[in-house]
């Protein structure tokens, strides 16, 4: 356990108890603190998560938005959540009022602390949060396509019959429709992914659809998604608690583009460390730039 890694996590509904529960057993964290608007919600995820936190090294317990604000880390999992069939954007307006009451009630939010954006629509509202909160571009981090990414390499994982950790491809730019596969510089092994028999036979675009609708498809059973979230953001976490430096596509602005977007990024205990260019084909190229700009027309609205 790291002495100072106290994560406040703010909107405790299903996406912020995945995490908490995913985080406490990684027993990286000195304590994890439960922030919600709902003061039942928070009492009633303590009370559950303090016997699983009796099991881990991780202390759990409620908190204010302000006690959020002197966190280590910042998670804000608070908002509403897409109905089947309704786009990630659709939850803008809901969500920045969400978005500007927490950034309200957390001030003064440390000033190096890192805030990790997971609401939808996640590239948006970072981009919101760098702008509310004053921190520093690389202190503000959305998750972005991490959880695509890990659903692409699932994906890939069964088509070429290797671990999905030994899947070394991204979904870059938005999470969201808009979202686009780095087909070009896929490997496995060092390998091209374009060398292997099973490229031409393999249906690309059905993948990056069936890919971005993966959301969709866990929302109609189920009504949302919260475990795979729950795991991508600890993980980020454990990156950023330990200073591991892992590269992870995550969302941060990105001066190539001029928009808040997911690139791979290295990140550790100051946040984004490095952004990387990932080598990309024409088309991809364009497509990137597609997704880029269908989120400046967005975001320069805020
Ligand atoms: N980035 C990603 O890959 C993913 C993002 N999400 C997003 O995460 C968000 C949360 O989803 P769920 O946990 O399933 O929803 P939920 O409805 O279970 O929980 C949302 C929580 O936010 C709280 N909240 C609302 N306004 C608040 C405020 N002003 N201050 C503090 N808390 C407030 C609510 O009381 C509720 O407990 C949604 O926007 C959803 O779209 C969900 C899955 C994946
Ligand atoms: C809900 C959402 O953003 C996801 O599962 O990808």
């Amino acid at each position: 356990m790291v002495a100072h890694s106290r994560v406040a996590i703010v909107g405790a509904g299903a996406v912020g108890a995945s995490l908490a529960y995913a985080l406490m057993f990684k027993n990286i964290c000195s304590e994890i603190l439960i922030v919600d608007i709902n003061p039942d919600i928070v009492r009633a995820q303590v009370l559950d998560l303090a016997d699983a936190a009796c099991i881990s090294h991780t202390s759990i317990r409620g908190a204010t938005a302000e006690e959020a604000g002197q966190a280590d880390i910042i998670v804000i999992s608070a908002g509403a959540k897409q109905k089947e069939g309704e786009p990630r954007t659709k939850l803008i307006e809901r969500n920045y009022r969400v978005l500007k009451n927490i950034i309200g009630g957390m001030q003064p939010i440390r000033p190096d602390a890192v805030m990790l954006m997971v609401a939808n629509p996640v590239d948006i509202l970072t981009h919101i949060a760098r702008k509310l909160s004053g921190l520093p571009a690389s202190q503000v981090i959305g998750s972005g396509t991490y959880l695509d990414t890990t659903r692409l390499r699932v994906h890939l994982g069964e088509v070429f019959d290797v671990n999905p950790q030994s899947v070394n491809a991204f979904v870059l730019g938005e999470h969201g429709d808009s979202q686009m596969v780095a087909w070009d510089s896929a490997t496995i092994g060092g390998q091209p992914l374009n060398s292997f028999p099973e490229w031409e036979s393999m249906d690309r675009n059905a993948i990056e659809k069936s890919v971005s609708g993966k959301a969709m498809e866990i929302i109609r059973l189920k009504g949302a998604t919260f475990y795979g979230i729950g795991a991508c953001a600890a993980d980020l976490v454990h990156t950023i608690v330990l200073n591991k430096k892992s590269v992870h596509p995550v969302s941060v602005f990105v001066e190539k583009y001029g928009v808040t977007l997911s690139m791979p990024a290295k990140i550790g205990w100051e946040g984004v460390q490095h952004v990387y260019d990932v080598p990309l084909g024409k088309e991809e190229e364009e497509r990137l730039v597609g997704s880029a700009e269908a989120l400046r027309e967005i975001q320069e609205l805020y």
